[in-house]
């Protein structure tokens, strides 16, 4: 790819990537989990890495905190080589971690389980966390419900304040409150100077929370751009509402995609240049014209196939 080729190609000498991956591979029998993966995550980003389900987001994730060995290339994490156990062990203590399963001890409350990552990994941040997602504290962890459950983990990965928090599908299965909740979170985080790294298949929230998005699918990077980059690469959505009917054969052109011609209105994506879906209109009596961006999850429909309409 590209993109990939793009960040071997500007590396700095002094490397002041957060997390970079170097041709991360790993391989599970025939499957190919992560496929020669190369990307950075700058300092103070809101990085999400999306993709479909089996994409191998949660391999690479397992790859950078060293819970998995690579089959070949490597990665860093704040400055520390994954291959190198005791030099991740000590980067770790800056970073957060919630995973897409939590593996709390079930039988301790939840005060207990916060107790026993402070005196691994400190808590300065706890009381001002617990206020803002407020998980029960008194019940054991077997009883809570997911929301409760994933509320813990985001206590548990930010309470030490650290420098680099990893999620994955962080807000799967949290109602649309707690999900703003944590998303407003996030962004002010990030403001404050925190790396984000997150996985999702759920595009509308990356587009909304993200800076930049690397998208995986089956074990290889596919794109790494900014969510601008990717949104203007998908076109315009254009509505234009007309005086009378029209001849489809002359009005929609090549440029246009994905038209719905339904009496007097046309739906379309536009991926040509403006001024000449401009010059194109002015033939037409045109009493209402609306140009948008496209929701991403279009986007990635026209670039990545139909099969990652699952994504969405
Ligand atoms: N321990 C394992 N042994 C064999 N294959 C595995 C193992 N773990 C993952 N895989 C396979 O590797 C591929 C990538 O899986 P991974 O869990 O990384 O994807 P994902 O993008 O996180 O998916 P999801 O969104 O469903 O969590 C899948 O084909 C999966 O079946």
């Amino acid at each position: 790819m590209s993109s990939q080729t793009a960040a071997h190609e500007t590396e700095p000498t002094a490397d002041t990537a957060t997390i970079r991956l170097d041709g991360l591979t790993k391989q599970y029998g025939d499957v190919m989990a992560n496929d020669a993966v190369s990307f950075a995550v700058e300092p103070g980003e809101i990085f999400g890495y999306l993709g479909p389900n089996g994409a191998g987001k949660t391999t690479t994730i397992r790859l950078l905190l060293g819970l998995l060995k690579p089959t070949a290339g490597t990665a860093t994490v704040l400055g520390a080589d994954i291959r190198h156990r005791r030099a991740l062990t000590r980067a770790k203590a800056n970073v957060g971690y919630l995973p897409d399963t939590l593996g709390f001890e079930e039988r301790l409350t939840g005060r207990e389980v916060l107790e026993y990552f402070a005196r691994l990994r400190g808590d300065e941040r706890r009381d001002e966390l617990l206020e803002l997602f407020r998980p029960p504290l008194d019940k054991p962890v077997e009883t809570y419900s997911h929301g409760n459950r994933r509320m813990l983990g985001i206590v548990q990965a930010f309470m030490h304040d650290p420098d680099l928090v990893i999620m994955d599908e962080p807000t799967s299965g949290l109602d649309p409150l707690k999900q703003d909740r944590l998303h407003l979170f996030l962004e002010d985080e990030r403001d404050a100077g925190t790396t984000i790294f997150f996985s999702s298949h759920v595009l509308s929230e990356v587009q909304r929370i993200c800076d930049r998005v690397g998208i995986i699918r089956d074990g290889e990077l596919v794109a790494l751009e900014t969510i601008e980059e990717l949104l203007e690469r998908g076109g315009k959505d254009v509505r234009v509402q007309l005086a009378g009917p029209v001849d489809p054969d002359q009005f929609v052109t090549a440029e246009m995609i994905d038209v719905e011609l339904v009496d007097r209105t046309a739906r379309f994506t536009y991926t040509g240049e403006a001024i000449e879906l401009l010059e194109h209109l002015v033939q037409y009596d045109v009493t209402d014209i609306d140009i948008g961006d496209p929701q991403l999850d279009e986007v990635f429909k026209h670039y990545y196939g139909t099969d990652s309409q699952e994504t969405g």
